[in-house]
């Protein structure tokens, strides 16, 4: 869906050179929702506006849906850029118009009549559950309104691409994960491929099925998001997994050494979860079916597009012949991982 190869960015700034985007080289599927994630002034910016070509490379090209974006004339781009929408961390939203006038605004450009602009632009304050706001000015709206009308600005000619530039750091986390919800949507209902600008893992846990980790204008690494979570190679990529799990491993040692010294009875097992959306209900099903204790003292579990992954440490107690067949039914029966820490025998 989207190629890009060797796309460079050179800045020249006091006689200096500044390489923000280096040599970078990436495939991204159609209908996928993918992430680029590094920290300020790993060349995120400008990597995302090359694409659209807000930015122009220095080298490289980019192609989308089969068109070369950066061999495009001036006129053609235009055209073009109506198929790949845009929506930015401080939503870039006309003042003096309101929400429906605002969102109305790529269709005027784009010459759509006006019977059928109105219709259009209802259908997508519906979309982003706006109804009810058209008539105000963005001055009126909170943050996260400000962001569904920048959504349903860039999604109004219909594209095929949404690219997201840092689109909910300026919000708060609730607001957040609202319009990281409305992006899934999104995804989902109209098949759109969406690619994604972040500094913060979350967004990527939350609704990202690749990611890519960016530092110094390169793409360090990259993978399926669950993929990256429960291995990650860079220095930079654990430092980003660490935001959401926590990854001391200095801590997780100690608050082991805790539960082994402080729970004796029967056996301590940590379960390893990865990417299961079966498995939910394993502590439940072990209960029903096996007459043993299970106390649950300690676990992390998060949610990913492809599944949970994490860690849950629990006791069994009772008859050590029953837990022997409780944990064989979880090696049989799924796909989670056991470790025994301490057998009491
Ligand atoms: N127009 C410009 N002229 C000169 N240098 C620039 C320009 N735009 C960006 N840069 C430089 O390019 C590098 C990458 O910047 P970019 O904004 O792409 O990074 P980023 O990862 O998006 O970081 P942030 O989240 O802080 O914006 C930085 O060193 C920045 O100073």
């Amino acid at each position: 869906m989207i190629s890009i190869k060797g796309l460079r960015k050179v800045f020249t700034s006091e006689n200096k050179e500044l390489t923000a985007v280096d040599d970078l080289t990436l495939d991204i599927k159609e209908g996928e929702i993918f992430g680029v994630i590094g920290y300020s002034g790993a060349g995120k910016s400008t990597f995302i506006r090359l694409l659209n070509r807000l930015e122009e490379p220095s080298s490289g090209n980019v192609v989308i849906d089969k068109q070369e974006i950066t061999a495009l004339k001036a006129n053609e781009l235009r055209t073009a850029r109506q198929d790949i929408g845009m929506i930015f961390q401080h939503f870039n939203l006309l003042w003096s118009r309101t929400v429906e006038d605002n969102i109305a605004f790529p269709l005027e450009i784009a010459g759509v009549p006006k019977a059928e602009r109105v219709n259009r632009v209802q259908e997508l304050i519906r979309l982003v559950g706006l109804s009810g706001r058209e008539k105000a000015y963005p001055s009126q709206l909170s943050g996260g309104q400000k962001q569904r009308v920048g959504i349903a600005r860039a999604l109004a000619n219909n594209p095929k691409v949404l690219l997201c530039d840092e689109a909910t750091s300026a919000l708060d986390p609730e607001t957040t994960n609202a319009i990281l919800d409305l992006l899934v949507d999104i995804n989902q209902n109209l098949g759109l491929t969406i690619i994604l600008i972040t500094h913060e893992m979350h967004v990527i846990r939350k609704i990202c099925h690749r990611v890519a980790v960016m530092e110094q204008g390169k793409i360090v690494e990259q993978g399926d998001v669950l993929e990256v979570f429960t291995h990650p190679k860079e220095k930079v990529t654990k430092k980003f997994v660490a935001q959401v799990m926590g990854s001391d491993e200095h801590d997780q040692s100690e608050e082991l050494y805790y539960l082994i010294e402080n729970f004796k009875k029967g056996k301590l097992i940590r379960l390893h979860f990865l990417g299961e959306t079966t498995n939910q209900t394993l502590i439940s099903q072990l209960a029903k079916n096996f007459p043993v204790d299970i106390n649950i003292l300690q676990g992390k579990i998060t949610q990913t597009q492809a599944g949970g992954y994490g860690t849950l440490v629990i006791q069994f107690s009772g008859d050590s012949s029953e837990i022997e067949k409780a944990i064989q039914f979880i090696q049989k029966e799924t796909s989670v991982e056991v470790e025994v820490i301490k057998d009491a025998k």
